[in-house]
C-alpha cells in the first residue's frame, strides 16, 4: 500500500479507507461491505459506502485521479466528506459522497420543487435523485468556480460521489470554516462580513443563484480568503423561494457577524442588504460605472465602497423589528408565483410585491444561465409581470404608502432608509405606474380569475 498519509487523529480511522474497503475495491468479486461488524463503521457505510458507491468510487481510481482514499472530513447528515490524494501527483482532494437514505431527501424537497433541474425527473427513487441532487451541487461549484468566486474547484463527477479541490491549511488538515476561523481584529471580521456579503450579490447577479444555505458552517477561510462551499440547494432566482431562501441567508449572515461583535458597529439592515444583492447596478448611486465590469477586483472595490456607506444598523429595537417585518413580508415575484388561494388576499392588497418595496429585482430575461456542461438549457424566462395590483396605478404610489403606515406608526423608521434609495424608490413607483398602465389586467380578465378562485373555494 502506498505511504499512508499522516491525517490529523481524528480524521484517522484504524486504518485507512482504501485498506478497509481496497480489498472490496480492487477485487471484482464485490464483498458486502454489511459483513463489516463494526456498528460505527457499519452505520457509516450502509449510510455512504454501499456496495454500489463503492463501484463509482473505484472508476476514480481506475482513471487515475486518486489513488488513496483515507479518513472522513465531515461526516454531516446529507453527505460525508472523505479525504482523497493522488501520490503521484501529491495532490489531495476532497470526495463528497451524499447518502440515499430517504429520509435525508424527504427535506430537501422544497429545494427542487419547480426547479427546471428536477422537473423532468418525475421519479421519487431516493438514487436517481440524490444523483441529481449531487449533480445540481456540481454545476453550481462550476458556475461559481466559472464567475472566479472563490470556491472548491470541481473535478469529477461519478454519480452521487463529488471530487473536488481539498481546502487544506497544510499538513492534510482541512482550513477551517468561518465559525472556526481566529479572527485578527475587528477590522478582519467587517471586511469578511463584506466580503460575504459582495459574494451574496455576485452569486446572484454573475452566476444566477442564490445560496440557500450560507453560513458560518458553508463558508471556509482558506489562505487568507473566504471560500463558499455546499451549493446543492442553491436555487436560480426563479424559484418561487428563492427570495426567501436569500432573506434567510442574510439572516444567518448578519446573526453569525452580530455574535462576532459588529453589532452597532457595522452591521447593515437585512432590507439593504436585500436591496444591494439584487438591486440593478444603475441604481446604485455615485457608483462609478466607467469601470471594467469584467475586471472582479474593481468591481469588488467599487462594491466594498457602496457597502462602507450604508446605514449601520441600530441595536434599537425598532430596527430589529423593521428586519423582522421585511422577513415575514410574502414578496410575490410575479403573478405566475401566486398561488390561486393567496389571489383574493392579493386582490385586496394585503400581500406585498417586490416593486411595493421598491426593489428593483433583476429582469429574469437577463437570469437565462446555461451551465456551460449541462445539455439542458435554462428554463424560459418566466416574464416578470409588473403586478396587477387592485389598487388604481395612478395612487400605487399612495397605496405602496399606504401598506406601509399600516404598520404600527413608530415603524415608519424611514429615517434610516438610504436617501439615495428613497429618491430611487420615489423614481421607481413613478416609472412602475406608467409601466403598470400599459400592462394593466383587462378588469373582464381578473372578473374570471377571482371568480375562478372563489368558485374553487366552494
Ligand atoms: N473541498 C473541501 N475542502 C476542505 N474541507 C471541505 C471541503 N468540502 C467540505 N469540507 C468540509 O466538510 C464539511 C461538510 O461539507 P458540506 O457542508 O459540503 O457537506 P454537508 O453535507 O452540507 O455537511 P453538513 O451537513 O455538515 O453541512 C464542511 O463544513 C467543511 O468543513
Ligand atoms: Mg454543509
Amino acid at each position: 500500500m502506498g505511504s499512508r498519509l499522516v491525517l490529523r487523529d481524528d480524521l484517522k480511522e484504524k486504518e485507512t479507507i482504501t485498506e478497509k474497503y481496497g480489498k472490496y475495491v480492487n477485487n471484482d468479486k464485490q464483498k458486502s461491505v454489511k459483513t463489516i461488524n463494526d456498528k460505527a463503521n457499519r452505520a457509516t457505510v450502509d449510510q455512504v459506502l454501499d456496495p454500489r458507491t463503492i463501484r463509482f468510487v473505484k472508476k476514480l481510481f481506475s482513471n487515475g485521479l486518486i489513488t488513496e482514499m483515507n479518513g472522513t472530513i465531515s461526516t454531516g447528515k446529507e453527505a460525508n466528506v472523505y479525504h482523497c490524494y493522488n501520490k503521484d501527483t501529491n495532490i489531495e482532494y476532497a470526495l463528497k459522497i451524499y447518502k440515499t437514505s430517504i429520509l435525508v431527501f424527504k427535506d430537501r424537497s422544497r429545494y427542487i420543487a419547480n426547479e427546471y433541474r428536477f422537473q423532468n425527473n418525475t421519479s421519487t427513487n431516493p438514487r436517481k435523485m440524490i444523483k441529481l441532487w449531487a449533480e445540481k451541487e456540481f454545476r453550481n461549484l462550476n458556475r461559481l468556480y466559472a464567475n472566479n468566486i472563490p470556491c472548491p474547484k470541481p473535478i469529477e463527477l461519478k454519480s452521487h460521489a463529488l471530487l473536488m479541490e481539498y481546502l487544506t491549511k497544510g499538513n492534510h488538515e482541512p482550513s477551517p470554516k468561518l465559525k472556526d476561523y481566529d479572527f485578527k481584529n475587528l477590522d478582519q471580521i467587517i471586511f469578511f462580513y463584506h466580503q460575504m456579503i459582495i459574494y451574496m450579490r455576485r452569486m446572484f447577479q454573475e452566476c444566477k443563484l442564490v445560496h440557500a444555505d450560507l453560513s458560518e458552517y458553508n463558508s471556509i477561510i482558506h489562505n487568507g480568503k473566504l471560500y463558499i462551499i455546499d451549493v446543492s440547494q442553491s436555487v436560480e432566482p426563479e424559484h418561487p423561494m428563492s427570495l426567501d431562501f436569500l432573506r434567510m441567508d442574510i439572516k444567518n449572515i448578519n446573526d453569525f457577524f452580530t455574535k462576532k461583535g459588529l453589532k452597532d458597529i457595522a452591521i447593515i439592515s437585512e432590507k439593504s442588504i436585500f436591496q444591494f444583492i439584487i438591486q440593478d447596478i444603475k441604481n446604485f448611486n455615485n457608483f462609478n460605472n466607467s469601470i471594467d465590469f469584467k475586471n472582479i477586483i474593481s468591481l469588488e472595490k467599487e462594491y466594498f465602497k457602496i457597502l462602507e456607506n450604508l446605514p449601520i444598523k441600530s441595536s434599537s429595537y425598532k430596527d430589529d423589528l423593521e428586519d423582522e417585518i421585511f422577513r415575514s413580508i410574502h414578496l410575490v415575484r410575479s403573478l405566475n408565483h401566486l398561488e390561486e388561494r393567496d389571489f383574493e388576499e392579493y386582490s385586496q392588497g394585503n400581500i406585498d410585491t417586490l416593486k411595493k418595496l421598491s426593489i428593483d429585482v433583476v429582469h429574469s430575461s437577463d437570469s437565462d444561465y446555461t451551465d456551460s456542461d449541462s445539455d439542458t438549457d435554462s428554463d424560459t424566462d418566466t416574464e416578470n409581470h409588473l403586478h396587477d395590483d387592485d389598487d388604481d396605478d395612478e395612487n400605487q404610489e399612495d397605496s405602496a404608502k399606504e401598506s406601509w403606515e399600516e404598520r404600527p406608526k413608530e415603524l415608519k423608521g424611514k429615517k434610516y432608509e438610504d436617501k439615495t434609495f428613497k429618491k430611487e424608490r420615489k423614481k421607481e413607483q413613478k416609472d412602475l405606474a406608467r409601466e403598470k398602465r400599459k400592462t394593466k389586467m383587462k378588469k373582464h380578465v381578473k372578473k374570471k380569475l377571482v371568480a375562478k378562485s372563489s368558485s374553487n373555494k366552494n
